[in-house]
């Protein structure tokens, strides 16, 4: 299976679920495969046949900033279906980190796979 990888994309939003979060920005880190033919981009060397990850980035970047969002789950949930819908992506998985969380722990994070093959 081909697919479009990003890795660790860095995004500053309103998250959490106490009062003291909805005050302040918080880094998360979204890594995101995303089931892709690339066959046809690479055969003819043409970026219309292929899945922009600048595009896929700038617009979950812009989704995800948008308002304040308590659960990383939510977040996970919009990415994937955003990816699905508005680009075409048959299966997805997507894991959001929020570093910084717990005191004690490097990060923590949920992993979601939607879609089919
Ligand atoms: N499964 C989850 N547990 C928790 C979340 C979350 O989004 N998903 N969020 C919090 C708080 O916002 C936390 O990040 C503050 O440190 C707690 N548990």
């Amino acid at each position: 299976m081909d697919k479009v990888l990003i890795r660790q994309l860095s995004i500053e939003t309103v998250i959490g679920i106490y009062e003291w979060e909805k005050q302040i920005h918080q880094t998360l880190l979204v890594d995101l495969d995303m089931a892709w033919d690339n066959s046809a981009a690479a055969a003819a060397d043409n970026y219309q046949h292929a899945l922009c990850y600048e595009t896929v980035s700038k617009c979950l970047t812009q989704l995800i900033t948008e308002k304040p969002i308590e659960l990383i789950e939510t977040v996970a949930e919009m990415i994937a279906q955003c990816v699905q819908t508005e680009f075409n992506v048959p299966w997805v998985k997507v894991v959001v980190m929020k570093p910084g969380a717990i005191p004690h722990a490097a990060s923590v994070g949920v992993e979601i796979e939607r879609g089919r093959l």
